[in-house]
């Protein structure tokens, strides 16, 4: 059987370490290329702290080197800055983009949609890899048919660059997919300092919440008369993403057109 040749994109990022590490450790992947910004030229197993494993860290993912390594996907782990061009670069190599990096704007997967559909390449976004989240999603949405008024308080470490987290938006998605949107709290009331109520998605108040310390964790409460019900998901390492990555990566390998979100590759 022909292995899963991927190519890790920000290998030496706190995710991108975890994925190379993991998909080392698959009998049916190995790993065709790495790519990161500081540690161009290094042996990623030393980066990793490893044996050597003779496989040098590239910078700015080229068409020509993925065709040339022979890729099947590319797992990228960048930041909001990279993650667009390295999937249209992808695409354009014929290699499926396992997106993780979270930052991507409806125009920007518009055209990787329309890209995909013109070369055939699928596509496949995932705002969060953690089965917890992604039930977590699932039940908020489910909640929302019986409580209409929700707010959304995500927790993540302090060197995240972007707000609020792919998750929490994701989230709000699912929940407007089945509630019309409401005005929350008093029509009259007024924020004493800009941002005091979050930022507001189809009427949900989402709330950031930046700190060391933490490393991925989001609340979702509903309030309804005389009570309130809370959907929480703690993230406690980069470990807890891995068997969704790993899973991707396998549905991912002969995947057209563009897929967002992991519950779609979940029996
Ligand atoms: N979908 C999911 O389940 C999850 C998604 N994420 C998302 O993944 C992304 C990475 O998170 P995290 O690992 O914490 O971040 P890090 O900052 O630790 O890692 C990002 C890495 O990408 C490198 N990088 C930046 N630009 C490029 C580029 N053009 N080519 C190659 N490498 C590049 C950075 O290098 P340098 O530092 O030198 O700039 C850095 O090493 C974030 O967008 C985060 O939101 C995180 C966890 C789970
Ligand atoms: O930056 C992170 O750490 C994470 N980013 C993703 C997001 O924005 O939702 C997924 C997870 O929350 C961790």
């Amino acid at each position: 059987m022909d292995k899963i040749r991927v190519f890790v994109a920000g290998a030496c990022g706190k995710v991108g370490m975890e994925t190379v590490r993991t998909i080392r450790l698959q009998n049916d992947m190995e790993l065709a290329g790495v790519s990161d910004i500081q540690n161009q030229g290094k042996d990623i197993g030393l980066v990793l702290g490893q044996q050597p494993f003779d496989l040098q860290i590239s910078g700015q993912m080229e068409i020509e080197k993925l065709k040339e390594l022979q890729v099947d996907i590319l797992v990228d782990f960048t930041n909001p800055q990279s993650v667009f061009s390295n999937a249209k670069t992808a695409i354009k190599a014929g290699v499926v983009p396992v997106i993780g990096a979270t930052g991507l704007d409806g125009h920007e997967i518009s055209e990787l949609e329309d890209l995909s559909k013109a070369t055939g390449t699928g596509v496949f976004i995932a705002p969060n890899f953690a089965l917890g989240a992604i039930l977590m999603m699932k039940f908020a949405k489910e909640t929302a048919k019986y409580f209409h008024h929700v707010d959304i308080i995500e927790y993540h470490h302090d060197q995240k660059l972007d707000a609020p987290s792919g998750t929490a938006l994701k989230t709000a998605d699912m929940i407007s997919e089945i509630r019309e949107p409401i005005i929350q709290g008093h029509p009259n009331e007024y924020e004493k300092i800009p941002g005091a109520r979050g930022g507001d998605l189809n009427g949900i108040h989402i709330h950031s919440i930046r700190l060391p310390g933490l490393i991925a964790h989001q609340e979702v409460i509903f309030g309804g008369s005389g009570q309130t019900l809370t959907i929480r998901h703690d993230a406690y390492t980069r470990e807890t993403y891995m068997p969704g990555v790993i899973l991707a990566i396998r549905k991912a390998y002969k995947l057209t057109g563009l897929v967002i979100g992991l519950e779609n590759f979940l029996d």
